[in-house]
C-alpha cells in the first residue's frame, strides 16, 4: 500500500466516525462499546490530536460501516411529506464525508472520468463523488448554454416537456461516466442523463441514487445503487 492510501484510510475513519456520531446523534460511549477503543482516544481522533494506525483505521471503517452503514444514515436524515422527500441532509459537510469515505469503498477502483447530474440538486452530492474519483464534474441544466454545441434530451414531466442539456465538449466519446442524483421518484431524470451520456457516446460506469420510489426499474445494463427506497 502506498503512503498516501494508508493516509487516506487514516482519515476515512476519522471521517466515518465523526459523521456518523454528528448524523446519527450516537456517544463517544456507544462507539467505544462498538469499536473497542477508549472513549478518550475517539474523542483525540475526533479532534485530530491522534489518528488511529492504519491497521485501527481500517478495522474501524469495516465496523462503523457494518454497525452504521451510510443506508442508515439516509433514513434516519430524511423526512418524508405528502409528496416531497425532505433531502436537506445533502447539503451537509458531515454527509459528503460520509458518502465520498462510501463511494470510495463501494466502487473502489473503477475508472470514472466524468461524475454526471441533473440540477440542482444533485450537485452537492455529485461534488463529492467527483473529489474522490478525481473526475470532472458535469451538470445537466434545463437550459442549454450559448455559443457551443449542447446535446440534448427531452422527456415529459408531469405532461411539459423538460429539456436536459450539456455542452457536448464535456463528455466525449468513450469516457466513463458515473451518474449521482439524489432522488429518482420517476426515474425519468436518471433515464435522461444516461440518453445525455449515450448520444456523446460514453460508457456508464455505475450510478448512485440515495433515495429512489419502489416503482423506478433502471434497467440499462450497469449497476444502480440505491441506499433508500420509499
Ligand atoms: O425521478 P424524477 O421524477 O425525474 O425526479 C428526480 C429528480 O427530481 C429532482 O430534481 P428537480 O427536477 O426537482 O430539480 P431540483 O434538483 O432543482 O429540485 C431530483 O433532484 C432529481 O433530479
Ligand atoms: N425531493 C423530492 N421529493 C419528492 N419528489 C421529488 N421529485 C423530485 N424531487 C423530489
Amino acid at each position: 500500500m502506498r503512503r498516501v492510501e494508508g493516509i487516506r484510510l487514516q482519515l476515512d475513519a476519522v471521517n466515518y466516525l465523526k459523521s456518523v456520531k454528528t448524523l446519527l446523534g450516537i456517544t463517544y460511549r456507544e462507539l467505544s462499546s462498538i469499536l473497542d477503543i477508549p472513549e478518550s482516544v475517539l474523542s483525540r481522533y475526533a479532534t485530530g490530536d491522534m489518528l488511529p494506525s492504519v491497521e485501527t483505521a481500517e478495522e474501524m471503517l469495516k465496523k462503523l460501516e457494518e454497525r452504521y452503514p451510510i443506508s442508515e444514515v439516509v433514513k434516519s436524515r430524511l423526512r418524508m411529506y405528502d409528496t416531497y422527500v425532505d433531502m436537506s441532509f445533502v447539503n451537509l459537510p458531515q454527509f459528503w464525508r460520509l458518502y465520498e469515505v462510501y463511494l470510495g469503498r463501494r466502487f473502489s477502483g473503477l475508472r470514472v472520468d466524468v461524475v454526471l447530474t441533473a440540477a440542482a440538486d444533485g450537485i452537492p452530492l455529485a461534488v463529492a463523488a467527483a473529489s474522490r474519483f478525481e473526475a470532472t464534474l458535469v451538470v445537466a441544466k434545463q437550459y442549454r448554454e450559448p455559443g457551443v454545441d449542447n446535446y440534448e434530451y427531452t422527456y415529459l414531466r408531469e405532461g411539459r416537456p423538460v429539456t436536459l442539456y450539456v455542452p457536448a465538449g464535456h463528455i466525449k466519446r468513450g469516457y466513463s461516466v458515473f451518474i449521482v442524483d439524489d432522488i429518482a421518484r420517476t426515474g425519468k431524470t436518471l433515464r435522461a442523463l444516461v440518453g445525455l451520456a449515450s448520444k456523446a457516446g460514453a460508457e456508464i460506469a455505475g450510478a448512485s441514487i440515495l433515495v429512489a420510489k419502489k416503482e423506478v426499474r433502471i434497467d440499462a445494463g450497469f449497476p444502480v445503487d440505491v441506499l433508500y427506497t420509499y
